[in-house]
């Protein structure tokens, strides 16, 4: 995680998502990757993103009128699709100020359908050796549709793209309102020769935003959920930080979110338990003594992060769910490699700022509506996909606090 050895490519890792995402920062190397890190550091700067808190707060509306009508009379609900969507729909519009109605709409809307249908057909080729070499996936159903949707969420971004160029060149604004989102500061960014990205590029970082951001804020947000429900005591707590924090007021602002000292530990402690990105890969780039065995140059390496954040060595108590151990100076005085959920060094997550403020927008609201019970007859399995998921998915329901 120190160095920047590459992601892994070949058969096994990332390899069999370049054609959706392209080459991009996600799975780039070298002089390209340090180009394009500078160049999209910018969009993740503090000022960029404390504009996105009005959306998070009315994707949050959206959300929570949706979990009050599916708990009526005390329902149980599932609720990792709908987080999926309400991450979504915050993505879009930050990213491009795609506003789609997305939550209402769902997979009714092609893109929402292609964006989950896409991730589906990776992880289906990765577990298939037969669609292992290109040309024979290309001649199969399940390869000409993953082309074919590639294909269209390609022609989705470079319509929305070409039109903001227009837009800039023209220098006028349908919206003269609307919010900086990544994609100005994509368009606009520049290297130390006057060069920007290209088209191409973009797409690609969009594309990568969409893939990187959604599954994996989703998963925090849902195990979140779940947790809450899980340990009342916990949920208490949470609730009385954030009802101490916003009195009356709904909105919730970066200011506020500062504020809510417990919630964060909380959301550590989730990310812990419940690793969003339980793996990650790379290939060595020279000869690598790992516990006295050498590696050799050139191998697959799977760095286990949901094992570390496991380890007996390193945690109290791994199992335990416990906020409590991230409060104060404690995770100051922890090994900086021994929580990773962003994974750390100079490839670390760009959009860990981004997923942090969302993600504790999304629960503070929750919390601050719900009181939030789990459904003691649907066991809930951890599994492991690109992202940590329940097989089966989290029950829950959701009750007004009076
Ligand atoms: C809770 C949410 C998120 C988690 C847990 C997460 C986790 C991670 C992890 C573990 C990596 C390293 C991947 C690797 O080494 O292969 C990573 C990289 C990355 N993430 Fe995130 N991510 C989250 C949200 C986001 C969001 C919202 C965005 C964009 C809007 C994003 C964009 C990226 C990009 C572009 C990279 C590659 C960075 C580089 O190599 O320079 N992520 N993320």
């Amino acid at each position: 995680m120190k160095s920047n050895a590459p992601k892994a490519k070949g058969n096994i890792g990332y390899s069999f998502m370049i054609p959706w995402i392209g080459d991009s920062l996600l799975v780039t190397h070298g002089s390209k990757w340090e180009r394009n890190r500078r160049l999209l550091t910018p969009a993740f700067h503090f000022s960029v993103l404390n504009g996105y808190f009005k959306i998070y707060n009315d994707v949050a509306d959206t959300l929570l009128e949706k979990f009050s009508n599916g708990s009526k009379s005390g329902q149980y609900i599932e609720v990792y699709q709908a987080s999926a969507l309400a991450v979504l729909d915050s993505l879009m519009q930050c990213s491009l100020s795609y506003k789609g109605n997305i939550q209402s709409v769902g997979e009714s809307h092609p893109y929402v359908k292609a964006v989950k249908r896409l991730v589906e057909l990776v992880m289906a080729r990765n577990l298939n050796l037969l669609f292992y070499p290109e040309w024979l996936y290309r001649l199969a159903p399940s390869g000409k549709e993953f082309f074919n949707l590639c294909d269209y969420v390609h022609q989705f971004a470079e319509d929305i793209i070409e039109k903001r160029k227009t837009e800039l060149i023209n220098k006028v604004s349908n919206n003269k309102k609307r919010q900086m989102d990544f994609l100005d500061i994509l368009l606009t960014a520049k290297d130390e020769n006057g060069q920007g990205l290209t088209d191409e590029e973009i797409r690609s970082e969009v594309d990568t935003f969409m893939f990187a951001g959604h599954e994996t804020t989703a998963s925090v947000l849902s195990w979140s959920i779940y947790a809450l429900g899980k340990y009342k005591l916990i949920q208490d707590k949470v609730y009385r930080e954030v009802k101490r924090v916003i009195g009356d007021k709904q909105h919730i602002d970066g200011d506020d979110i500062s504020e809510m000292k417990y919630l964060s530990c909380f959301v550590k402690e989730v990310m812990r338990q419940y690793t969003p990105v339980p793996l990650i890969a790379r290939t060595l780039e020279k000869p690598t003594v790992v516990n006295g065995v050498e590696l050799p140059e050139g191998i697959l390496t799977i760095l286990g992060i949901h094992s570390g954040h496991h380890h007996p060595d390193v945690w109290e108590d791994p199992w335990e769910f416990k906020p409590e151990r991230f409060e104060g100076s404690k995770q100051r005085d922890m090994d900086p490699y021994s929580f990773t959920p962003f994974s750390a060094g100079p490839r670390n997550c760009i959009g860990q700022s981004f997923a942090q403020s969302e993600e504790k927008v999304l629960i503070a609201r929750i919390i601050n509506r719900f009181e939030i019970s789990l459904d003691p007859n649907h066991k809930v399995e951890p599994f492991i996909e690109f992202v940590m998921r329940a097989k089966n998915g989290i029950m829950v329901s959701f009750n007004e606090r009076s």
